[in-house]
């Protein structure tokens, strides 16, 4: 059949060509002669072989075809159809590290060392790769291979030979022999001379995986051979061997595990491969649509994927890392190729995920409705993440353009005033279209990842006191982002002297804007590995100006938008802000799962976290109200109005309302008014009652005893009231309602019930005077001379009599004296000095164990496997120095009680 002729004679001609570089015979013309045949009826065919995917084609002059399975076997890098040179072709074939995904970003350190490697004269040099298991060692091994040959360095039949050490751990002999050969009789059954695995590799490479498992004396070997060049087989005696091996050797151990040093110090090029989850969410994502890719070719299918289960392997940690990761989504096309009817789609969705990927992550609703990817062998991945080139990046240039010219009138026919109002308006305008010009689904993940990193780009900013973040500004810039990184030629920049007047218009005018633009620019760099222009560097320095993102003093009321969805806040407040033209309102956007307590704590730091403002307005969606109530610090000293709706009309009524400075108050009663919403107001803490908290382990008595010793050391004028709280109830987080809005100043006890954010101060370090937390809970209530004067009562009523006095009905006296003699005799058979805080401890905490045990009950918490790690000495001693009180009080003391004494002992302070 003509078509197999033209094949053969093609597949002839291309041997030829890698051969020799010449280009002879690859025409149709010439072709058509060769076989005698039509030109037209040879063309016909080769058309034909070209859509097959059998040929490539090089549109020089005259038109060139090749057999592309031949070109790929001998190593070029074919990723495309038809070239317009050879020197394209041969270009793209000399970046053969190009199809090594992360080539550009993770591994290209890896990449650069591997290259010098094996570019260095005579020999190159031997490398070890460091990398998990599926990290990419052996793919890399055979793309050096692959490298050597198109540099020509070594030859292009060069071999590479692969042995994994690790097959034959077990048998150290075999491993030896077959690596460096054996003489006849070497062992028994060596009944002739065998050449090893570097003969073999001899003029090409030699890879080692998993070296760590080879013997010391097989390392040995080889750093001689490394050396000098030459090896001895097995039962060799006189004479050795010489070979030209490039080594490559890998090991999933780390380098000080299993290696020599002396072997590990002859290999002068040592490479790190990352984890798959510590490689840039852009990386992870372009490996996925390659394996994808991958088997949409092998299948000769479409396959479509949901963007949840794209998510899910973005995030998943593989522990086999890349090859795991290629391996379950082989695994899961395989699965669904059997189900698939003709011409179908393989559908690929989380359902269909094997048991071990349970559970998903809890975000996938951030996503939004399923939609799907589609990938064929044909897709473009580049484009597919959305790096392909776009139309809106002439939309950035254009503004770009308008604001020079604008500039251009800047003092003739413009003042400084209009100047600024025109462009800020452009500038929002063009931000305003970027974030409602939605990317597509398959981008929306690229976009989200921005998202995230913008995020905390901006909160590094904000901790700085630079800039404030907004949910609205994060997104605008990510969106700005996004597009920014679609280029894939960067403009030239302008040198135009009126890009540099303007630069330093703003330098002069708006000098932190600028600086923060600046700032902001470097990190979004860094980050995500673009570069930006100094136009980029205007553009955003307006854009701070016109968002007012800057920190600065201001007493309008802020409101914020919470609302579930990915970008449903955001959007609602970008609209707000835009209408009202003020930037008036921030967004959170929250996930439909997000829990109760996540939505108060972020509501909370942001308020927080907002030093400017005093005053909020909150709205929030269906069935948040309750649960941010619940989570607001009651130390705010703050006014919040809550309003329970979101919607577009209702935004701008309450952005209206406070432009007009009405209070939250005023708001939230015109709102109680005019709609039936569910509505409340929070009002600052300087309204609220200010209580310290005593509590006891032994008791309710013992916290009522030590309030009394408080509320001696409190003038009644002070305003603060002392509470007696059980301290169960607390440690369970029951505050109750005689808490509500009150203000807990701290808590005084002999355990820590561990209330959120409510400072604990130790009973026995207020008997010591040690504590400094009281003065400090007590500053922004008191004077410095009311403060002292407390203090100097707290020290007269919290002496060691009074405190045991009220811990325990006992006398008091003969208490102390106890304890007392139990710390001297403690110190003499643990021969140890005990310092005066643990000895306050002590005494507060054997005061209250002698009650608790009176009164049948003693604490039987301690955890059994903290028991077990306390030395036996320890409790015979115990034992020992207890006898007595035991004795005279009737009482056993358990070995969790002692637990306890351990801690304090050696593990408090
Ligand atoms: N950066 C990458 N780009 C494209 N494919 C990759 C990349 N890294 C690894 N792979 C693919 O992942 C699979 C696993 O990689 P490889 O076998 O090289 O890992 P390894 O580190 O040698 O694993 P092991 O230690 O388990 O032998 C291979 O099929 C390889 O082609």
């Amino acid at each position: 059949m003509l078509k197999n002729k033209i094949i053969a004679c093609i597949e002839q001609q291309t041997q030829h060509f890698i051969d020799t570089q010449e280009t002879i015979g690859l025409t149709a013309r010439e072709i058509s002669l060769e076989l005698s045949q039509k030109r037209n009826t040879v063309s016909k065919y080769l058309n034909q072989l070209l859509e097959q995917g059998k040929l490539i084609k090089i549109t020089s002059r005259p038109v060139l075809f090749l057999a592309k399975d031949l070109l790929l076997a001998c190593g070029y890098s074919i990723e495309r159809t038809v070239y317009e040179s050879l020197t394209q072709l041969t270009q793209q074939s000399e970046q053969v590290f190009s199809k090594l995904i992360g080539s550009e970003g993770s591994l290209r350190t890896a990449v650069q060392q591997i290259e010098s490697a094996i570019m260095y004269p005579d020999n190159g040099l031997p490398l070890i790769l460091f990398g998990a298991s599926g990290s990419g060692k052996s793919y890399i091994a055979s793309l050096a291979h692959q490298y050597a040959i198109n540099q020509h360095c070594i030859k292009q039949d060069a071999p590479l030979i692969i042995l994994n050490c690790a097959q034959y751990a077990n048998n150290p002999e075999l491993l030896s022999s077959l690596l460096f050969g054996y003489t006849k009789g070497a062992f028994t059954g060596a009944e002739e001379e065998k050449s090893g695995l570097l003969a073999a590799a001899d003029g090409g490479f030699l890879f080692l995986d998993e070296v760590h498992r080879l013997s010391p004396e097989s390392q040995e070997k080889l750093f001689i051979f490394i050396d000098k060049g030459v090896y001895t087989p097995l039962g060799e005696v006189k004479e050795t061997k010489t070979a030209h091996v490039r080594l490559i050797f890998a090991t999933t151990e780390n380098r000080e595990q299993f290696l020599l040093t002396t072997f590990i110090r002859r290999i002068p090029i040592q490479i790190e491969l990352p984890e798959l989850i510590d490689r840039r969410e852009k990386e992870r994502l372009e490996l996925i649509y390659h394996f994808f890719k991958e088997e949409a070719s092998i299948l000769n299918a479409t396959i479509s994927i949901s963007n949840r289960m794209i998510h899910v392997l973005l995030n998943y940690t593989f522990k086999g890392n890349v090859g795991e990761l290629k391996n379950i989504i082989k695994y899961l096309c395989a699965l669904q190729y059997r189900k698939k009817k003709n011409n179908s789609q393989l559908v690929i969705n989380t359902s269909i995920l094997p048991d071990e990927m349970y559970p998903l992550p809890d975000n996938l609703d951030l996503l939004g409705p399923v939609k799907n990817i589609i990938i064929s062998d044909q897709t473009n991945i580049l484009e597919l993440q959305g790096l392909g080139t776009s139309n809106d990046l002439s939309k950035i240039d254009k503004l770009f353009d308008e604001i020079i010219l604008l500039y251009k009138e800047l003092d003739h026919n413009l003042s400084k005033n209009d100047f600024l109002k025109k462009v800020l308006l452009k500038v929002d305008l063009m931000m305003d279209s970027l974030v409602f010009n939605q990317p597509n689904e398959s981008n929306r993940l690229l976009l989200q990842m921005i998202n995230r990193k913008v995020k905390t780009i901006m909160e590094f900013l904000e901790d700085e006191d630079r800039l404030k973040v907004f949910s609205t500004s994060v997104f605008s810039i990510s969106n700005y982002v996004f597009y920014r990184m679609q280029q894939t030629i960067l403009k030239e920049e302008s040198q135009d002297s009126s890009l540099l007047g303007l630069k330093n218009f703003l330098i002069n005018n708006y000098s932190d804007s600028y600086e923060n633009a600046r700032n902001m620019i470097l990190l979004l760099e860094n980050k995500f590995d673009i570069y930006l222009h100094s136009k980029d560097e205007i553009l955003l320095t307006f854009y701070i100006i016109s968002s007012n993102i800057l920190h600065q003093q201001s007493n309008q009321i802020k409101a914020l938008i919470l609302a579930h969805g990915f970008a449903t806040a955001s959007s609602l407040a970008n609209v707000g802000n835009r209408l009202l033209n003020q930037h008036i309102f921030d967004a959170f956007d929250m996930s439909l799962d997000t829990t109760a307590q996540e939505i108060g704590r972020n509501v909370d730091d942001y308020i927080r976290g907002n030093k400017i403002c005093q005053e909020f307005i909150i709205l929030v969606d269906m069935g948040s109200l309750q649960e941010i109530e619940k989570f607001i610090h009651p130390n705010n000293q703050i006014t919040i109005g809550i309003i329970n709706n979101v919607t577009t009309s209702f935004v701008l009524q309450v952005g209206q309302m406070i432009i007009s400075r009405e209070s939250p108050e005023t708001i939230i009663n015109h709102i109680q008014q005019h709609h039936t919403l569910d509505v409340k107001l929070h009002l600052p803490v300087k309204n609220q009652r200010k209580v310290l908290i005593t509590t006891c382990m032994t008791g309710i008595g013992t916290a009522n005893q030590i309030k009394h010793l408080l509320e001696e050391s409190l003038h009644p004028d002070y305003g603060i009231e002392v509470l007696a709280m059980d301290y169960h109830s607390l440690k369970h987080n029951n505050i109750g309602e005689q808490l509500q809005l009150t203000e807990i100043i701290a808590l005084i006890g002999t355990d820590n019930p561990k209330i959120n954010d409510v400072p604990y101060i130790p009973l026995e370090k207020l008997i010591s005077g040690e504590d400094d937390v009281l003065t400090e809970a007590l500053t922004p209530l008191l004077t410095i001379e009311k403060i002292e004067e407390v203090n100097r009562k707290i020290i007269k009523n919290f002496s060691l009599e009074k405190v045991i006095e009220s811990i325990t009905i006992l006398d008091s006296e003969t208490v102390i004296n106890e304890i007392e003699e139990i710390i001297s005799q403690l110190e003499i058979l643990f021969n140890r000095k005990i310092e005066n805080k643990i000895q306050m401890t002590l005494y507060v905490h054997i005061g209250c164990l002698i009650e608790r045990l009176i009164r049948n009950q003693p604490i039987l918490g301690y955890s059994q496997t903290q028991l077990e790690k306390i030395p036996p000495s320890f409790f015979e001693v115990m034992k020992k120095v207890l006898s007595g009180i035991e004795n005279k009080y009737s009482v056993t003391i358990p070995s969790s009680e002692l637990g306890y004494l351990y801690d304090i002992l050696y593990m408090y302070h």
